[in-house]
């Protein structure tokens, strides 16, 4: 059974007891969103990540989902992808298609996969070349606030130092105010060539999800929602920049990731 608290600062903590009950809660958060989106828009965006997140989406390909999502509607992104090839075993497309993309019924023409075929430089641009198109013809919803790109759904998951996307600690594409989509080649955790959503894109969804499981994400998780975090380093915890100015954010946990929050070592989190 998940602790599960009424939303406050439209953030929200979901602990599990279970990866099992994890998975079923994040199935069916995905698939309302979707339904949502569908109904009030037409269509439903989703940007996904690397990690274990893929393999927890994986109640969505089975029944009920596999039949009552309408996949027709959803269009396809990636947060960040590394640059390699998409049949290596590091790509997070080849994951994703793998693991989600051939079992159930999205276009393929409605998928956004990074190019590559150029430099990890071009493949950015592109990217959001790709992108900025989408948010003309409003496929891809719009900020108000700052023109970014609004996706219907950002999935992240979180690395042990407080990664998510490939926004890393003290990187300074965690300063990237201009462009939508950057690179990095010097990723701390290889391989080192990665692109990037920026932190105001990330900002901008109407949904993020940031999942974290495991023990060693117990601390990055305690630094990323704790009300006090004495003398941290803003740049230090890059899932604590994770603050949608407009949309919601909801925190999805096992009992490990959660156990320093847990231990009372942390004052009343920023999330409920
Ligand atoms: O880009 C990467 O190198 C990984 O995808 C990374 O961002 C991963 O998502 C986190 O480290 C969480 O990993 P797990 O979900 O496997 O715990």
């Amino acid at each position: 059974m998940a602790a599960s608290g009424e939303p406050k600062k439209k953030s929200e903590l979901r602990v599990f007891e279970s990866l099992d009950e994890l998975a079923t809660d994040l199935a069916e958060y995905i698939a309302q969103l979707s339904e949502i989106s569908v109904k009030e828009r037409g269509c439903f965006t989703i940007a996904l990540s690397g990690g274990s997140l893929i393999s927890l989406m994986g109640k969505l390909c089975e029944a009920p989902y596999n039949k009552t999502v309408d996949w027709t509607k959803w269009y396809v992104f990636w947060a960040d992808e590394r640059a390699v090839a998409k049949n290596h075993v590091d790509s997070n497309y080849k994951q994703t298609k793998d693991g989600f993309l051939s079992k159930v019924s999205i276009l393929n023409s409605h998928v956004y996969s990074i190019n590559d075929n150029v430099t990890v430089e071009d493949a950015a641009g592109e990217y959001e070349f790709a992108i900025r198109q989408m948010v003309k013809i409003r496929i891809i919803g719009v900020s108000e606030i700052n023109d970014c790109p609004k996706f219907d759904l950002i999935l992240l998951s979180m690395g042990p130092d407080g990664h998510v996307a490939s926004l890393f600690p003290q990187h300074p594409a965690l300063e990237q105010k201009e462009e939508w989509v950057t690179y990095i080649t010097n990723s701390p955790k290889p391989p080192p060539e990665r692109i990037t959503f920026t932190l105001p894109v990330i900002n901008s969804a109407s949904n993020v999800a940031l999942v974290a499981t495991g023990e060693d994400k117990a601390m990055a998780v305690h630094l990323a929602i704790a009300d006090a975090t004495d003398g941290l380093d803003a740049s230090s915890s890059p899932a604590r920049m994770i603050q949608p100015t407009d949309g919601k954010l909801v925190w999805f946990i096992d009992k490990p990731a959660a156990s320093v929050l847990d231990a009372g070592n942390s004052d009343s989190p920023r999330v409920e």
